[in-house]
């Protein structure tokens, strides 16, 4: 009897300090280091909204929706879309100016909106010397594993070694011969739908698909048959962790959506396997010769580096394929979409571009991709799209070690939150004119569009870690926007509503039909 009592007091003293060092770990990584961080970060004198526990500033996040719809007919549609795709920043912003401190659940974010400030900061910063930030690494996992957008340090250099040759322009004039029939293929389809008497087309749910088919085809080198079974895998990860990803930073947010959180990751492995599988394929199957999609060159470029270090593993080129479709083919698709757009809103700038495809492409119908460079107006267009609406919204960074501005220290550790609309709508870098459409900007300056300050115009980020992507997107976008317009013209649908909205991407919340005619 002693004994069953002694052992009974035993056991409840180890579950009573078990408890207490789960209490004590919970409130030292939930509440003193970030409460340290912030001390530290608010010693240089950043002001900021005022947090609550457990949400942060997640709350006054979420309650600013202010969705605010615009219609052709009523007020007409506005550029100006800071205000309505981050309202709370704007709001913020006019209290705290341009950097600030706000917090996504415990973790405290430094808000950047301030070109001078992010030139100063990031100068003396080595690409592998960046991190991002820790607290987004779990929910993205799935989609981006441990390929370049993620990876830090040397890893982040071996990566990005291997990676930025694949890239090259003579391996990119390959590919861009890939992107001619899925775009070709969607035309055709809108051919179709017009002759059956239905010209209104939902032309943001059109380029995506196609898109999806153009990164499977240049990534891993998959017809859309074939492919279709790991691109839909790989859409319905990424939907599956958007809806499970709105609580970034709260304590046991993970646990929130455990039943989205477990299918998010079985998807993840699906999609391993199936890469994993092709990748086997490729290299039992492999004779040396030159190959056009990124997998093969990759694999090549792994194999004729083979230094130990330098190559990638299999393991590796999964991640790497995963991250080429995630951050390759929506942005280019989002790219293309606001570019349609605010064609039809323009019609005369329509007309220049069919003009200028005209001088410089000709009528050959089969387009001579070393003339695409050619297309200058082209180009300014591109760069006004993306400066209007960045499918790219922010940049994201942690520091790994202090970091000097003028006077001031970041701590290592620093979140840091780049809110690239921001700077690409301040009438103070850009002029009185900064929420119009003007593509000429970019005629004397084509890579800042007259942008007073070089940091402020920052569409595929900065620094050592700026996009690999860009060349391919530059080349995809030309093709199928040269495709569209010889053969169509378009204007807005009546049913389009204006809702530019966040959704990990910028994009039209509610699609954009468009009133497509054959030229
Ligand atoms: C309009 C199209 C695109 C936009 C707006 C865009 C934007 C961006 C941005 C903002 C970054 C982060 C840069 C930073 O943190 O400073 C990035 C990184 C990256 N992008 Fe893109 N991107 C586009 C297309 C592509 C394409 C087509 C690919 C590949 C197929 C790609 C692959 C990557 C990769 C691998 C990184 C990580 C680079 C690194 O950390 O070293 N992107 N992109």
């Amino acid at each position: 009897m002693g004994f069953f009592k002694l052992s009974q007091t035993f056991l409840s003293l180890a579950m009573l300090t078990f408890l207490l060092y789960f209490f004590l770990r919970l409130l030292f990584s939930c509440w003193i280091l970030p409460i340290r961080a912030y001390r530290k970060i608010k010693k240089n004198g950043f002001g900021g909204p005022a947090p609550s526990f457990p949400l942060g500033n997640i709350r006054e996040m979420k309650s600013n929706k202010n969705i605010n719809d615009s219609s052709l007919g009523s007020s007409g549609i506005s550029h100006d879309i800071h205000s309505t795709v981050f309202p709370y920043f704007a709001r913020w912003q006019k209290s705290h100016g341009k950097v600030f401190i706000y917090w996504l659940g415990t973790e405290p974010f430094l808000y950047i909106a301030e070109p001078e400030f992010l030139k100063k900061m990031s100068s003396g910063v080595l690409g592998k010397s960046w991190g991002k930030p820790n607290v987004f690494k779990h929910d993205r996992e799935p989609m981006f594993g441990s390929g370049l957008v993620m990876v830090e340090g040397d890893d982040w250099v071996r990566h990005r070694h291997v990676i930025t040759p694949a890239f090259s322009p003579a391996n990119l004039k390959a590919m861009a011969s890939l992107m001619v029939a899925p775009a070709t293929k969607m035309l055709d389809r809108w051919a179709t739908l017009i002759n059956s008497g239905k010209p209104e087309i939902d032309v943001e749910r059109e380029i995506i698909k196609t898109a999806g088919e153009i990164i499977a085809r240049t990534s891993f080198g998959l017809s859309y048959e074939s492919g279709s079974k790991v691109l839909e895998k790989l859409r319905a990860t990424q939907i599956t962790l958007f809806n499970s990803n709105r609580y970034v930073g709260v304590p046991f947010s993970k646990f929130m959506c455990p039943k989205k959180n477990l299918e998010a990751k079985k998807l993840g492995k699906e999609i391993d396997q199936l890469l994993l599988s092709i990748i086997d394929a490729r290299q039992k199957s492999w004779d040396g010769s030159p190959q056009k999609d990124l997998l093969s060159l990759l694999m090549q470029g792994s194999h004729v580096d083979g230094r130990v270090g330098k190559s990638l593993t299999a393991t590796e080129l999964v991640d790497e394929c995963k991250t080429f479709f995630f951050g390759g083919h929506e942005t280019t698709a989002l790219a293309l979409t606001w570019t349609l757009l605010l064609l039809a809103m323009h019609p005369d700038w329509q007309n220049q571009l069919r003009e200028e495809i005209r001088e410089v492409i000709g009528d050959d119908e089969e387009i001579d991709f070393t003339k695409l460079a050619g297309l200058k107006k082209m180009g300014w267009v591109m760069n006004e799209v993306l400066r209007l609406y960045s499918p790219a919204p922010n940049a994201q960074r942690q520091s790994r070690e202090d970091i000097k501005v003028d006077d001031l220290v970041i701590p290592n550790g620093t979140n840091m939150w780049i809110d690239v609309v921001a700077m690409h709508h301040d009438p103070a870098m850009w002029g009185d004119d900064v929420n119009e459409f003007r593509p000429e900007r970019f005629k004397d300056d084509h890579l800042y569009g007259g942008c007073k300050h070089k940091m402020g115009f920052l569409p595929f980020g900065f620094g050592g870690r700026m996009c690999v992507g860009r060349n391919l997107t530059m080349m995809e976008y030309k093709v199928v926007l040269t495709l569209i317009l010889t053969r169509f013209s378009f204007s807005p649908s009546p049913s389009y509503r204006h809702s530019p909205s966040i959704l990990l991407s910028l994009r039209p919340r509610h699609g954009l039909p468009l009133i497509v005619q054959p030229l």
